[in-house]
């Protein structure tokens, strides 16, 4: 199965269009392991087997694990997901973005060292920063397109007028992902769910690609606006999904030992927001 399809697979297996992120701060973890590093593998894989059932994906964010120098955690858990949840897909959120010869050496760390289904990419270098990873077979690369932060706007909004049509540069990424670019169907696109308006403007002009949306959650986005802005489905089938990914408020959804229930209980509610903004007719 290709990544997509894994999408598609655990859309339907879980009836969610959740993605869990997993954004480890020791200094926010309960007592005993508050500010222990080491811990870092035992609090997310509590949260994976607590919510396990609820995901369409997983979501590890890199920066969290390396900056505690515990990237031999983030392997034990991207192994330990693949047992506890075998249907769910791993995006490994990397931002990644460099020359050919180095992307060739970042895209083995994603999908050779930790063995994600896909991995979030910066398209600011070009079309050859984004083809190494596109040489393997399957996965998929998600390319930062119209971010959640309020400085996406300094360069994101920004007029092409180069281009044929003046196009925003946010855009422009979602034309050339959308068409030139995707040359093995592997492409999607990142869109913050704090714009509902540039989600909908991404849909318009990438119909087809899977849309990951983190901006729920902690940064307050609106999961309706977000849902409505974003999915494309009929009654007959799913046609592109998205993927609204919410980290912080469901791992400190509590700060005591029943971090997993209330971990549980808050990707349960945010899952359940998300699937009643599903349009009418569509599957539920
Ligand atoms: O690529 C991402 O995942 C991403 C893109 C973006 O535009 N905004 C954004 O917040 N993210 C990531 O999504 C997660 C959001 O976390 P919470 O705000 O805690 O839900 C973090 O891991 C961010 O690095």
């Amino acid at each position: 199965m290709n990544f997509v399809e894994m999408l598609h697979a655990a859309e339907r297996r879980h009836q969610s269009l959740l993605c869990v992120g997993l954004d480890p701060d020791p200094a926010r973890f309960p007592h005993p392991w508050r500010n222990d590093p080491a811990r870092i593998y035992d609090f997310c894989a509590a949260i994976v087997d607590a919510t396990a059932d609820l995901a369409l994906a997983f979501k590890p964010q890199i920066a969290y694990f390396a900056a505690h120098r515990a990237e031999d955690q983030l392997e034990h858990l991207l192994a330990h997901i693949r047992v506890a949840a075998p249907h769910v897909p791993i995006i490994l959120d990397a931002k990644r973005g460099d020359i050919g010869s180095t992307a060739e050496q970042y895209a083995r760390e994603a999908f050779e060292r930790y063995g994600a289904d896909a991995v979030t990419l910066s398209p600011f270098m070009g079309f050859d920063s984004i083809q190494p990873y596109l040489q393997y077979p399957g996965k998929g690369v998600f390319l930062l397109c119209r971010t959640s932060n309020p400085g996406g706007d300094d360069l994101q909004n920004q007029r092409l007028a180069s281009v044929p049509g003046q196009p925003l540069l946010y855009e422009h990424i979602a034309r050339l992902a959308q068409g030139p670019w995707n040359l093995s169907g592997q492409l999607g696109l990142v869109v913050g769910a704090t714009y509902p308006q540039e989600i909908e403007r991404v849909r318009a002009l990438a119909p087809t690609l899977p849309l990951l949306i983190p901006g729920v959650g902690a940064q307050g986005g609106d999961a309706n606006a977000t849902v409505r802005a974003g999915w494309r489905g009929s009654a007959q089938q799913t046609e592109a999904l998205i993927a609204v990914n919410s980290s912080r408020a469901i791992l400190y959804a509590s700060a005591g030992a029943d971090f997993a229930q209330a971990a549980r209980r808050e990707a349960e509610r945010t899952r359940a927001l998300l699937q009643a903004a599903r349009p009418l007719g569509a599957p539920a």
